[in-house]
């Protein structure tokens, strides 16, 4: 599951954790984006900041692992890169690449598109407040999948920290006090050890 990750939250655990349980996937892994090229214009936080939340929020559950395939590689963050990258690593697994709804309805704008389908099944999930379609997608590479609602966005939760209104049960503990300790998403927050 490719993702910004700004924070982690629980509508990404609950779609991972339904995709693992309703496909009997060995693992699922989450790959933090380097440089979400969609997201240009938009305050992201550090790679470094994004991934380790990453790993605290799946930490407890074995068949999830972080990959640092995207943060490592310089450059625009490409689904292209990312798939091959996981390919080489792990030469003999079936890849599915897990979407939410939104996601999925701009596939059609990503890099190299034509050649995503050889590289993985894609697997699109519900999200509230986007309709989950695979129109003028390949049927037979796209499979849909309803997951339970979550209605939480990495941008809601930015705000809220933002705002000073709580985002306990929003995201894993382990990730609000971790946005604490580092001050995300305030101003002048966010600073890693080696910005100093
Ligand atoms: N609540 C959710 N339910 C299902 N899928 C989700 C949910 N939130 C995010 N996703 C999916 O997880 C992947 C990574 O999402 P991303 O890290 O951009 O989170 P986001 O909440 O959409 O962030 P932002 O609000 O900053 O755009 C995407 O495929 C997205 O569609
Ligand atoms: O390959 C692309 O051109 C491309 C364009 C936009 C998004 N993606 C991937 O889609 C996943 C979700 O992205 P985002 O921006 O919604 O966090 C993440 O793995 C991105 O690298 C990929």
């Amino acid at each position: 599951m490719g993702g910004t990750f700004d924070p982690i939250h629980h509508g990404h655990l609950v779609a991972a954790s339904e995709v693992q349980s309703l496909l009997d996937l060995d693992e699922v892994v989450f790959v933090p984006t380097g440089q979400p090229w969609q997201k240009e214009g938009r305050d992201v936080a550090p790679a470094e900041h994004r991934y380790l939340m990453t790993v605290i929020a799946t930490a407890s559950n074995p068949r999830f692992t972080v990959s640092r395939v995207d943060i490592d590689r310089p450059g625009p963050t490409y689904t292209l890169d990312t798939l091959r990258d996981l390919k080489k690593q792990r030469p003999d697994a079936e890849l599915y690449f897990i979407t939410g709804a939104d996601a999925l309805s701009q596939i059609l704008s990503w890099k190299g598109v034509d050649q995503l389908w050889d590289l993985a099944q894609f697997v699109g999930v519900t999200r509230p407040g986007h309709e989950l379609s695979d129109k003028g997608l390949p049927k037979d590479k796209v499979v849909l999948k309803e997951v339970p609602a979550m209605s939480i966005s990495s941008t809601d939760c930015r705000d809220r920290v933002r705002e000073e209104e709580p985002v306990w049960y929003l995201v894993p503990d382990g990730v609000v006090q971790y946005i604490n300790k580092y001050q995300l998403y305030l101003p002048g927050g966010g600073e890693l050890q080696e910005d100093k």
